[in-house]
């Protein structure tokens, strides 16, 4: 388990009972697995978010590309606050109704994908993700075709990720989700403390130092606005850890 810190920025301090913490999923909490629906999420991480969450008193947030439905599948028995699809969904909210012409958009991406074993297409409702994880080789003709799929969907855009680019209802981003949340009750008064990997995180990253909080960058992408940082998705898992150690867990006796 690689726990050191590879690159110039400093790990982040132990986590303090006055901070709003958001964080991101894949990537960050989870390592990456060939497809979406391969990921593991260890008992002991939902251990420490229900810990933690009880200690920062409800101020812990998932801020995610996946759906609501996703995370709370991922996470359940929990069910954390959280901000799905890039900021766009929002509990509470319905989620973004899908235009009629992303259908036809998923086919043509299907039909893409079938031609490199490995690529697919994620349906996350309102977004469609490619992925050429397992497929490399398929990332220029996936590009292609979400960068073609923009002229059927105004008001769309593309979200490049990690082996994925999207195709997403412009608007909102991380950092909005992040202001939205730090709005109210849990969050509002906290130092927001955002915890991420990839290019959408930057703008969770920056609206949280805007207001005087921490950015967290997992693993050594850059360009980053990011302040600390943390080497791994089991780093960041670790030091969650630390910093839940001595608050009880409400679901403890569920997990055995
Ligand atoms: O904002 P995040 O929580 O980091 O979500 C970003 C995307 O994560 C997922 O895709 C990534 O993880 C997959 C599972 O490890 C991996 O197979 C894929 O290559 C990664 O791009 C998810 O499937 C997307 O919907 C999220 O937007």
């Amino acid at each position: 388990m690689a726990t050191t810190n590879p690159n110039d920025l400093p790990p982040p301090p132990p986590l303090a009972p006055d901070w709003a913490l958001f964080l991101d999923v894949d990537g960050s909490l989870l390592e990456f697995a060939p497809t979406p629906d391969g990921v593991r999420v260890p008992d002991e991480l939902i251990a420490t978010l229900g810990r933690l969450q009880q200690r920062l008193e409800g101020a812990l947030a998932l801020v995610s590309g996946r759906s609501l439905a996703q995370l709370d599948r991922l996470f359940a028995p929990l069910r954390l606050h959280a901000a799905g699809l890039h900021g766009l969904e929002l509990r509470g909210a319905p989620p973004p109704s899908p235009p009629a012409a992303l259908a036809g958009v998923r086919e043509s991406a299907e039909a893409v994908a079938r031609d490199f074993p490995g690529a697919l297409v994620e349906d996350k409702g309102a977004a469609l993700a490619l992925h050429w994880r397992t497929a490399p080789e398929a990332a220029p003709a996936l590009r292609a075709a979400a960068e073609a799929a923009l002229a059927a969907l105004p008001g769309y855009r593309l979200q490049p990720g990690d082996h994925v680019v999207e195709v997403r209802p412009d608007g909102a981003d991380k950092g909005a989700a992040v202001d939205r949340m730090l709005a109210q009750p849990p969050f509002r008064g906290r130092v927001p403390v955002f915890v991420g990997d990839d290019l959408t995180d930057e703008d969770g990253f920056r609206r949280v130092r805007a207001r005087g909080g921490l950015a967290v960058l997992v693993g050594l992408r850059r360009p980053t606005h990011a302040t600390h940082a943390l080497a791994d998705p089991a780093a960041v898992r670790a030091w969650l850890r630390a910093g839940a150690i001595d608050a009880p867990h409400p679901l403890q006796e569920a997990l055995g």
